[in-house]
């Protein structure tokens, strides 16, 4: 599903590499967890995923596409298969939690009868039924987090791109998103998340990337965070 051949990433301006001959494949309906201390590579990884930039050598498949040929008309094409879920949540801040949904719907063109379907099914999904007329204001951060994951997954993205998704949350409700993102790799989507909870990694036992300087130092089926 993601593939990088060779990819290393200079950012214009910067002498060191924030990737380095990074060669990795995720498979369909994987679970990854990309760990690495600040500074690592782990949002450029993701970042050239999403072709927010091109990597300076080296080849990235993204969804059967080859990310960096690919002609700037296509990349909301390429978008549309990939979920995206941040830290900091980036809800529109006076709308609902069902207006924040659809509207990840409505930017694509989705038919209102399919929105009227698909965002009280996905708020179902993500544990927010009977939630949908709330401000996000009026919300937990991890409710906030659940309307994020609603809306990064409502269109059913074949990739999940998670950057410290639960960097703002406490341990307890930190789990409860953990477990809503098992679950929504098991119904076939592929799960890359960055994160820096070690005890998250820990207790999920997942394959775990990781990073240093740039490099992938270790890959690691059923793995833990393993560093300090
Ligand atoms: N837009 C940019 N321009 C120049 N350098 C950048 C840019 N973004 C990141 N870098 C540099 O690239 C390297 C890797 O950064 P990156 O953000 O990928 O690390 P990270 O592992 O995600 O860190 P964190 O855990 O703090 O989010 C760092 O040295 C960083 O300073």
């Amino acid at each position: 599903m993601i593939r990088f051949d060779d990819v290393s990433k200079t950012y214009d301006g910067q002498r060191r590499a924030a990737l380095k001959n990074v060669d990795l494949e995720i498979e369909k309906g994987e679970f990854v967890f990309l760990v690495g201390q600040s500074g690592s590579g782990k949002s450029t990884f993701l970042r050239l995923v999403l072709r927010e930039y091109r990597p300076t050598r080296g080849r990235i498949f993204v969804a059967g596409r080859e990310v960096n040929r690919l002609h700037n008309w296509k990349i909301p094409g390429l978008r549309r298969q990939i979920g995206t879920v941040f830290q900091d949540f980036r809800l529109l801040p006076g709308k609902t939690v069902h207006e924040n949904v659809a509207f990840a719907l409505q930017v694509i063109g989705r038919s209102r009868k399919d929105i009227r379907q698909l965002v009280p099914e996905t708020l179902e999904l993500v544990g927010l039924e009977g939630k949908g007329d709330r401000l996000p204001e009026e919300l937990s951060g991890g409710e906030q987090q659940r309307v994020a994951i609603a809306r990064a997954f409502v269109n059913r993205p074949r990739i999940l791109i998670a950057d410290e998704p639960t960097g703002n949350l406490d341990p307890a409700t930190s789990v409860g998103i953990m477990k809503l993102l098992d679950r929504i790799n098991r119904t076939g989507a592929t799960v890359v998340m960055a994160t820096h909870d070690s005890s998250i990694v820990d207790q999920m036992r997942k394959r775990v990337v990781q990073l240093a300087d740039g490099v992938v130092v270790r890959d690691q089926v059923k793995g833990v965070y393993g560093y300090q």
